[in-house]
């Protein structure tokens, strides 16, 4: 078996913090992988000028699989668009194609006093994202600003982006969606706005006939509006939800904090093959950055699907994920996940705990 490379950029804010706890994880589980580090985001833009310089995007693209941390800061809120940070996480998703993001909201037992909602809304949460990651209106063009052509207000100064999908995009981010269902509970809820957009009344459409494929798993819909509110209303009525890009950044912001924190919800984008960028859904929080009390979870167990989706590593996945279940069964907790009386630790001592978990963990069965 050859050696595989693990491309890791770690970012802006808390990403050097969180990213580091990852890579402690990965050198104690001693695989036969190996770990190239490169600057992307601010911290590029600050050395080379650029967000996301080319020997970055060519080591991802060289790489078997990407870990990411995160990029932004509000320094960098003033740059003209294209050098802003969040360029790099955006060109790394297209310049990839990792169109499919998995974001699984699970709420671990320990966790469920740590929840915004009450403990038997969340008990036992088991729910999974699916986010279209290569298009919508975060990818659509035209775009820009002007004076506007025409209406009530024609001449005033307006800001305009254009939300779109080929069929194409739907179909392929269908079947992810109803193949993940299909190894579930069988049951996809596809989120959109079809009653007021045309786009999501083809996305609509389109995932409605991919359907027909899957006679064996139960399709609704859900307007985009009605899905915020039952996410907070019942979420355990739900299984695999497939969504477009915006709304499935939402979505899944409002979903991390059922299972407590939002410093828990891990991600995998992934493009066709297989290969894949692995990252929190959360971004680099410049409000705690270098303080050592972020979460490294969600980054952990990012790399828990890093291993399980790209690397074929299956049993070392199931080994993190067990550890990270025995950390918080035995009582750590950083400061967000942390309920009033309970003590907090920093962001290298939740990293310590994990790896001192794994030296007790075997990949045989899923904890
Ligand atoms: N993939 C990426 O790189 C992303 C980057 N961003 C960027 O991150 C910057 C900050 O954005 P925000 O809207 O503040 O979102 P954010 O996700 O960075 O932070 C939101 C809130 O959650 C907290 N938080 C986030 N991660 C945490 C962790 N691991 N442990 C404990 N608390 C955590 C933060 O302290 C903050 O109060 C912006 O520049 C934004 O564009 C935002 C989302 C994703
Ligand atoms: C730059 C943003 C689109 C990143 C983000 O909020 C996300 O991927 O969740
Ligand atoms: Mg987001």
């Amino acid at each position: 078996m050859t050696t595989k490379k693990i491309a890791v950029l770690a970012g802006d804010g808390i990403g050097p913090e969180i990213v580091a706890q990852a890579l402690r994880v990965v050198d104690a589980l001693e695989l036969d992988v190996t770990t190239e580090e490169a600057l992307v985001g601010g911290a590029a833009y600050d050395a080379y000028g650029h967000p996301l310089p080319p020997e970055t995007l060519a080591l991802a693209k060289v790489a078997d699989a990407v870990l990411f941390g995160a990029v932004g800061d509000w320094k960098y809120d003033k740059l003209e668009r294209r050098l802003r940070p969040e360029q790099a996480i955006l060109g790394l998703r297209k310049e990839l194609g990792l169109f499919a993001n998995l974001r699984p909201a699970i709420c671990y037992p320990e966790l469920t006093a740590a929840s915004s909602l009450k403990p038997e809304l969340v008990a036992g949460l088991d729910i999974l994202i699916i986010r279209e990651l290569t298009g919508d209106i975060y990818f659509g063009q035209p775009r820009g600003r002007r004076a506007a052509p025409d209406g009530a207000f024609a001449g005033a100064d307006e800001a305009f982006d254009t939300m779109r999908y080929t069929r194409p995009e739907i179909e392929r981010i269908a079947h992810v969606a109803f193949r993940a269902a299909r190894g579930r509970n069988k049951r996809l809820t596809s989120v959109d706005k079809a009653n007021v957009l045309e786009t999501f009344q083809f996305w609509k459409d389109v995932v409605t006939e991919v359907h027909a494929e899957y006679p064996d798993v139960t399709l609704d819909h859900l307007y985009v509006d009605n899905a915020a509110m039952q996410l907070v209303r019942a979420p355990k009525s739900f299984d695999v939800i497939v969504t477009g890009n915006m709304f499935g950044d939402i979505l899944s912001d409002e979903a991390a904090m059922l299972t407590g924190s939002i410093g828990m919800l891990p991600s995998a984008s992934l493009d066709s093959s297989g290969k894949g960028l692995y990252e929190p859904s959360h971004g680099s929080a410049p409000d705690i950055a270098g303080r050592d009390v972020a979460n490294p979870l969600a980054t952990i167990l990012s790399l828990a699907m890093l291993l399980r989706y790209s690397l074929d590593h299956a049993d070392a996945a199931n080994r993190v994920e067990a550890a990270v279940r025995e950390v918080l069964a035995s009582g750590h907790r950083t400061a967000d996940i942390a309920g009033s009386g309970e003590r907090a630790i920093g962001t290298r001592t939740m990293g310590d705990a994990v790896v001192a978990a794994l030296g007790r963990t075997t990949g045989i069965t899923k904890a």
